[in-house]
């Protein structure tokens, strides 16, 4: 920690609530980005007289090849381990981006997971965060103009890192929101928001500006990879609005995540899901409550014996070993088609599969005259779905 003439200029701006930033891990693709991002935060914190704490993932695919480096020396580590090393790629990137701000002569510093006041329960890879002490972040903002946080981690009781899950910045966005009471918290990626299907994979998807924590939740506990669920919900829980902003200045706004929304056709695309068949309904049962159990976004899919994991990055066949589930059947990946409150999930059979049915489906939901108003019954999306084998 630097003192810095800015930080003693900005009076009272340490004492009002920060904004709160979060950067994913496609902000971070060279390591250039980092200087880049430490101009545009330190013109903000110039510009706005304000404090600000910014919560970062790691660069892309790394938190991945920690994963990799550990199975190689254990195919099957202990939780407590794989929530220690993996969560270290969000460490490396909440320094290198706290020391390009000390390059450009501003203050900052990084809480990680055990400093950070977040304690979860002991549940290592999936952890649920239990209780919040504000303490450590207020005086790390009063003293600082850059809180840097790695997204994803925690700690236990015990001071043990924790891990909140696989993509979990936004929830630990989110829970810093709230801790250091702002309004609002700004998601930054490489999209401006949430469209009505992936816009990378899926033609014609369209923006969704504002969309309701109902609808964005939904979406993704069915899978949608662009916002975190449990984000969404405790953002709701709070009264915390979303903003989702594109990573690359001057941070266009897309969508904003509140009480207000529109209803929408949208379509949920996640290559990464799966769907499992067990031999009976009760089988089904059981694994959806031992996976929902074990914190993992789960869905019970009521068209037969069969459960989605939508989030992917869970080792499914030694999960249900170690968990004395009869294991289930590779039975595709779910698709989602969402209208207000309404769902359908087909399977498609592999993931090539998939980015087809999406895209027909979503130029089916989304063509010109398609009622989406929340009594527009979704039967002739199944008859479409029926139809074409899906
Ligand atoms: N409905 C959707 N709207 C927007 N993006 C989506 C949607 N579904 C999936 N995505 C994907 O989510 C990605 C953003 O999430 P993620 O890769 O976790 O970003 P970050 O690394 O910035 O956290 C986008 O690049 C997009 O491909
Ligand atoms: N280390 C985390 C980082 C994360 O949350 O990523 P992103 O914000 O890019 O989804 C992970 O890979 O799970």
């Amino acid at each position: 920690m630097r003192a810095s003439p800015a930080a003693t200029d900005s009076s009272d701006a340490g004492l009002r609530a920060p904004a709160v930033l979060k950067f994913g891990g496609s902000s971070f693709r060279t390591l250039a980005s980092y200087a880049q991002l430490a101009e545009d935060l330190s013109r903000r914190v110039e510009e706005e007289n304000t404090h600000l704490v910014v919560v970062v993932s790691g660069q892309p695919g790394e938190t991945e090849q920690f994963r990799e480096r550990l199975s190689q020396v254990n195919p099957h580590p202990e939780d407590e381990t794989v929530a220690g090393l993996l969560t270290l790629a969000d460490t490396v990137g909440a320094q290198l981006l706290a020391t390009a701000l000390h390059r450009r002569g501003r203050t900052a510093t990084v809480l990680a997971g055990h400093q950070l006041g977040l304690t979860t329960d002991s549940s290592f890879m999936w952890a649920r965060l239990e209780h919040t002490d504000p303490e450590p972040l207020r005086t790390a903002v009063r003293d600082n103009e850059v809180v840097v946080i790695p997204g994803g981690q925690a700690a236990d009781k015990e001071g043990r890192p924790t891990w909140l899950g696989k993509n979990s910045s936004d929830l630990s966005a989110v829970a810093v929101a709230a801790a250091v009471g702002a309004a609002r918290c700004e998601i930054h990626s490489d999209v401006d928001g949430i469209y009505s299907c992936d816009p990378h994979l899926v033609s014609g998807s369209k923006l969704l500006s504002q969309v309701s924590y109902n609808t964005a939740a939904l979406m993704s506990l069915y899978g949608a990879k662009v916002l975190h669920r449990r984000a969404v919900r405790l953002a709701q829980r709070h009264k915390i609005e979303i903003v989702c902003r594109y990573n690359r200045a001057p941070f266009p706004t897309g969508s904003v995540i509140g009480t207000a929304g529109s209803t929408v056709a949208a379509v949920v695309l996640n290559q990464r899901s799966a769907a499992l068949r067990y031999e009976t309904d009760d089988l089904a049962d059981q694994a959806y409550k031992v996976f929902h159990g074990a914190n993992i976004d789960v869905v019970r899919l009521t068209s037969g014996p069969l459960v989605a994991v939508t989030g992917g990055f869970v080792d499914l066949p030694e999960f249900q070993r170690r968990h004395g589930l009869t294991p289930g059947e590779y039975a595709g990946v779910p698709l989602t088609a969402v209208r207000g409150s309404q769902v359908v999930t087909q399977l498609a059979a592999d993931e090539e599969d998939a980015l087809h049915v999406a895209q027909r489906l979503h130029d089916h939901v989304n063509r010109p005259g398609t009622d989406v108003g929340p009594q527009a019954p979704l039967p002739e999306l199944m008859e479409l779905l029926e139809m074409q084998g899906a």
